[in-house]
């Protein structure tokens, strides 16, 4: 049975409401409701249910021209598909509902967007909000107070892709991002971005998160790309793009300010000891590597396109952990997967098969390309630490 929707955005009509752009990928984007303070003490009862449905999520709607599958399907797999796996979907998994769209809604976001597309990533410029039935809204993971602490990113592939030659000395994700400067150094045009792509901070492996749980090594580079990333957004303010590697960094906040963001050291040491706590004892990555690997294909392959699309699924999700304090004082730990969305296998079969064949005959998966594209992963570094 398909989701109900729990709202209708048509209700925020005659509202005082305004939207704020929040963020975006190649499929969705996402925006804050925004209501002036004298609305939400003044709402009539119909006006109060919809503010209230709204209160600590963010409405997060498809982009136009996509293949993806319509956010009810997405919802309906996300419930029958992906919850299942894990133990706690309440507190593993961002929640997420489905709310009606309006048109007059999509087109005051459309709106939105143009005014901020220089600010946008340039591969996703001048792309709209589709005008499609049904958005939804997600649990918002962003920070809740000032002094809250919050990093999002990308775990993808755990465990090494099955294609992968066993002399690989580099992840899928390593490798995929090494194809991908590699393709920007030999398409530039100019001196200045082949040096610029040569010349790039490595991208942060994301098997270091997991790695941390078992190895001090790991666990220190993890701390230090947070560190890293903190001091390398104050001082870049160019917006990331595919071949610009700080783009790929992970993201993180610590005082909900872009400029003059503090590294660690300068954050409360007891955020600090939270942080490294979870990143050595949290059964979440585990869970997904887990989940990820149950689904790999048997040595002969296989031609079950259906868990090849839940295996890409879970390869292609985000990661936020947000500690603050709590009621008493402590601090709590929420870390949570998002963007667990069904995969169009029928639409991307291919680029995963030709991405799969590149990796492998193009030797990125062992570092051989030429010229040699600046890489760390795990798979290098950490082969000859001890645990
Ligand atoms: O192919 P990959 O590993 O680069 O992953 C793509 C992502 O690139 P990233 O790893 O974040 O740099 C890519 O992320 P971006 O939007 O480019 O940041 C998408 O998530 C894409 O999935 P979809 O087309 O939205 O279904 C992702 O495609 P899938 O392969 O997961 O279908
Ligand atoms: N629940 C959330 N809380 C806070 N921020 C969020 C949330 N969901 C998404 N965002 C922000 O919006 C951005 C884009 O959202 P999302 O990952 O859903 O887009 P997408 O198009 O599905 O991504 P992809 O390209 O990976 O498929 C995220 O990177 C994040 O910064």
């Amino acid at each position: 049975m398909s989701p109900k929707p729990v709202a209708d955005l048509a209700s925020l009509k005659g509202t005082n409401c305004q939207f704020k752009f929040i963020g975006e990928g190649a499929a969705n984007i996402v925006f804050e409701v925004v209501f002036p303070e004298e609305d939400i003490t003044t709402q009539d009862d119909g006006d109060s249910q919809i503010l209230d449905i709204l209160q600590g999520k963010l409405l997060r709607v498809p982009k136009a021209n996509t293949k993806a599958f319509p956010h009810p399907e997405i919802l309906q797999y996300w419930e029958s598909s992906i919850s299942p796996l894990f133990d706690n979907p309440q507190e593993d998994l961002v929640q997420q509902h489905l709310i009606r769209l309006d048109n007059s809604v999509v087109s005051q976001l459309n709106a939105i967007l143009e005014n901020e597309d220089a600010q946008r990533r340039a591969d996703f410029q001048g792309t709209k909000v589709a005008e499609a039935e049904y958005g939804m809204l997600v649990e918002d993971m962003r920070k809740k107070f000032p002094l809250d602490f919050l990093l999002e990113f990308k775990p993808k592939w755990l465990t090494p892709s099955p294609s992968a030659p066993s002399t690989a000395t580099r992840c899928r994700n390593c490798a995929r991002e090494a194809y991908r400067l590699h393709k920007s150094l030999r398409s530039a045009s100019s001196d200045q971005n082949s040096s610029c792509a040569l010349s790039h901070e490595p991208p942060f492996c994301p098997l270091e998160y997991l790695a941390a749980q078992s190895s001090p090594c790991s666990l220190a580079r993890v701390i230090a790309s947070i560190n890293l990333s903190a001091i390398s957004a104050s001082l870049d303010t160019k917006p990331a793009t595919r071949e610009n590697p700080v783009g790929v960094q992970p993201a993180v906040s610590l005082d909900g300010e872009d400029d003059g963001r503090p590294g660690m050291d300068q954050v409360d040491e007891r955020y600090r000891v939270a942080l490294v706590h979870w990143l050595q004892s949290n059964s979440l990555l585990p869970k997904l590597r887990d989940a990820q690997e149950s689904l790999d294909p048997a040595p002969e392959g296989t031609s079950d396109q259906e868990k090849l699309a839940l295996a890409m699924t879970l390869r292609d999700c985000t990661c936020f952990v947000r500690i603050s304090e709590d009621s008493k004082g402590g601090l709590k730990v929420e870390a949570k997967l998002a963007d667990l969305d069904k995969k169009n296998w029928e639409a991307k079969l291919e680029y995963w098969k030709g991405m799969d064949e590149v990796l492998k005959e193009g030797g990125y998966y062992e570092g051989v390309e030429v010229p040699r594209i600046r890489t760390r992963c795990f798979m290098e570094v950490g082969a000859g630490e001890a645990a």
